[in-house]
C-alpha cells in the first residue's frame, strides 16, 4: 500500500522533531537539551528530508557532506547518510522510498558523485543501488604486549592525549591520514563534536586517546574505552577508532594498547579485513576473530564520473555494461583501457557489453572489496564474453581492501 505523502527538506526548527522520529525508530528516546546541543551538529542545513502525512512528519533522512578516498589516490565528494527513519505506523508503504528517491536526486544536483551508509539491516538499500562496498571484522586481542613479535615493525613514539587535546588533535591527524586508503571519509566537527566530544565533555566517560608520532610527525591515533555490557570480558578495552599512515604507526599503537595495565583483552570492532594482527603476534590464536560485517554501502550517484575517477590495474580493454534503473542517467556501457574509463554507448546500442551489472554489483566492487569474477561467479554481474573476467579483475584490483573506519 502506498499513502498520498510529500518529501521536501526541513527547515533548522524541524530537526529536533526530525531527530526525535529517527531515534524513536531505532527505539530511543527524544535527546535531552545537552544531548541535543551535540548531536544536532552532525545535521548539515539543507540536508534533511522529511515526509509528512496530512501535514504530520512521518518519515526522515539526512547526510552530511564528506569525502570518498577511491582508488588510486583520488577523492571525490560524498554524501553520508544517515539517521533514516520513518514512524512505525507508516512503515512499508513507500515512504523510504520517497526519501530515498529525493536523496539522491539532491545528491546528483550537488554534484556529489557518490552516498554512502551504514545500514541498521541488510535488506534494505539493494534497491535504490547501493551495494556493500567495505566489510570489517571484529578482532579480540589478548592484551600482553610481550606477544608482539620482536621483528614486527616497532614505529615511533605513543603518547596519551590530555582530555582537552584529544578532539583538536586527532581531528587533525585523522584529516591527514583518512584518505590514505579506498573507503575512507572526512568528517565533519559534527562528527567529532557528536561522536567523540559528546563522549569525553558530556558523558565525563574515560577514553584512552593515543598519538602516534613517526619520522613525518603525528601519523595515526587509536581512542579505547573500557568495555562495557555483556559482550565484554572484566578487564576489557573497546577499540572505538584505530587510524595509521602505515603498519609501523598500526603495529606501535596496537602495542601500545595491549601493554596497557589492568586490562586484558582489546576488542576493536569493524577493523579493515586486512589488518595482520595474526602476523604481528608470535601466538597468532592470541588475536580471536569474532565475526565478519558489513561497514558502509555505496551509492554510485554519477557512475561515468566514479569510473573516470578511480585508478585501474594494468588489464587488456574491458566492455562494462551498467543497469540503473532509479538514476537512469549512469545507464550504458564502458570502456576501462589503459587506466581510464569512457562511456561508449548506451545499453542498446552496437557496442555490446561483455560484462553487466546494476549500479548495486558495480558499487560492490568499485573500492576493491568483490572482485568481478565472485560476482559473476554468484550472479551478481553476468557475462555475455567470459572471456572478459579476468580482465575485468586485473583492471579493478587494488593493492589494499577498503575500509572506512568511521562510525556515522
Ligand atoms: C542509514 C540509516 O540510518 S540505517 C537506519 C534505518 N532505519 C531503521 O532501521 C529504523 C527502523 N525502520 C524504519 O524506520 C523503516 O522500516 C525503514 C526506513 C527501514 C523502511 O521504511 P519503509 O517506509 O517501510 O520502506 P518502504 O515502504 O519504502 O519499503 C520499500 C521496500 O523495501 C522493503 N523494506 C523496507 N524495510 C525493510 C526491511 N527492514 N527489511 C526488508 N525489507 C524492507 C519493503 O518491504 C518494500 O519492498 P516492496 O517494495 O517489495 O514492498
Amino acid at each position: 500500500m502506498t499513502v498520498a505523502h510529500v518529501v521536501e527538506p526541513l527547515g533548522s526548527d524541524e530537526l529536533r522533531a526530525a531527530h526525535t522520529l529517527f531515534s524513536a525508530a531505532i527505539h530511543r528516546g527524544p535527546a535531552d537539551d545537552a544531548g541535543w546541543a551535540r548531536t544536532s551538529q552532525l545535521y548539515s542545513p539543507g540536508r534533511t528530508f522529511g515526509a509528512r502525512v496530512d501535514g504530520a512528519l512521518v518519515g526522515t533522512a539526512t547526510s552530511f557532506p564528506s569525502e570518498l578516498a577511491v582508488p588510486g589516490g583520488a577523492s571525490l565528494p560524498m554524501g553520508a547518510v544517515t539517521r533514516v527513519g520513518v514512524r512505525a505506523d507508516h512503515t512499508r508503504r513507500g515512504i523510504l522510498t520517497a526519501l530515498m528517491r529525493a536523496q539522491l536526486a539532491d545528491a546528483a544536483e550537488r554534484g556529489e558523485p557518490f552516498t554512502s551508509l551504514r545500514a541498521s539491516e541488510a535488506r534494505i538499500y539493494g534497491r535504490f543501488g547501493y551495494g556493500l562496498a567495505t566489510r570489517g571484522r571484529t578482532v579480540r586481542v589478548r592484551a600482553d604486549a610481550t606477544l608482539l613479535r620482536p621483528e614486527a615493525p616497532r614505529g615511533g613514539t605513543v603518547r596519551l592525549l590530555a582530555r582537552d587535546e584529544i578532539v583538536p588533535v586527532l581531528r587533525d591527524v585523522h584529516a591527514r591520514i583518512a584518505l590514505r586508503r579506498p573507503g575512507g571519509i572526512t568528517r565533519t566537527d559534527g562528527w567529532w563534536s557528536m561522536a567523540v566530544a559528546r563522549r569525553v565533555e558530556v558523558e565525563r566517560a574515560h577514553v584512552l586517546a593515543a598519538v602516534h608520532t613517526g619520522p613525518d610527525g603525528d601519523d595515526g591515533f587509536a581512542i579505547a574505552y573500557r568495555g562495557e555490557g555483556p559482550e565484554f570480558p572484566e578487564r576489557a578495552l573497546e577499540l572505538f577508532d584505530l587510524h595509521a599512515a602505515d603498519l609501523p604507526a598500526t603495529a606501535a599503537l596496537w602495542r601500545f594498547l595491549l601493554g596497557v595495565d589492568l586490562v586484558e583483552s582489546v576488542q576493536g570492532n569493524l577493523r579493515p579485513l586486512d589488518e595482520p594482527l595474526e602476523l604481528l603476534l608470535s601466538d597468532p590464536r592470541a588475536c580471536a576473530v569474532r565475526g565478519h560485517e558489513d561497514e558502509t554501502w555505496l551509492r554510485i550517484v554519477d557512475v561515468p564520473a566514479a569510473l573516470a575517477a578511480r585508478g585501474y590495474g594494468a588489464a587488456e580493454p574491458v566492455l562494462l555494461g551498467v543497469h540503473d534503473p532509479v538514476l537512469e542517467a549512469n545507464a550504458g556501457v564502458y570502456r576501462i583501457a589503459d587506466g581510464a574509463s569512457e562511456r561508449v554507448g548506451p545499453l542498446d546500442g552496437p557496442v555490446r557489453p561483455e560484462l553487466e551489472c546494476t549500479a548495486a554489483g558495480l558499487a560492490m566492487a568499485y573500492l576493491g572489496d568483490r572482485r568481478p569474477s565472485e560476482l559473476v561467479a554468484t550472479g551478481w554481474w553476468s557475462a555475455p564474453d567470459p572471456a572478459a573476467v579476468p580482465r575485468a579483475d586485473a583492471a579493478f584490483a587494488t593493492p589494499a581492501a577498503p575500509w572506512c573506519g568511521t562510525y556515522f
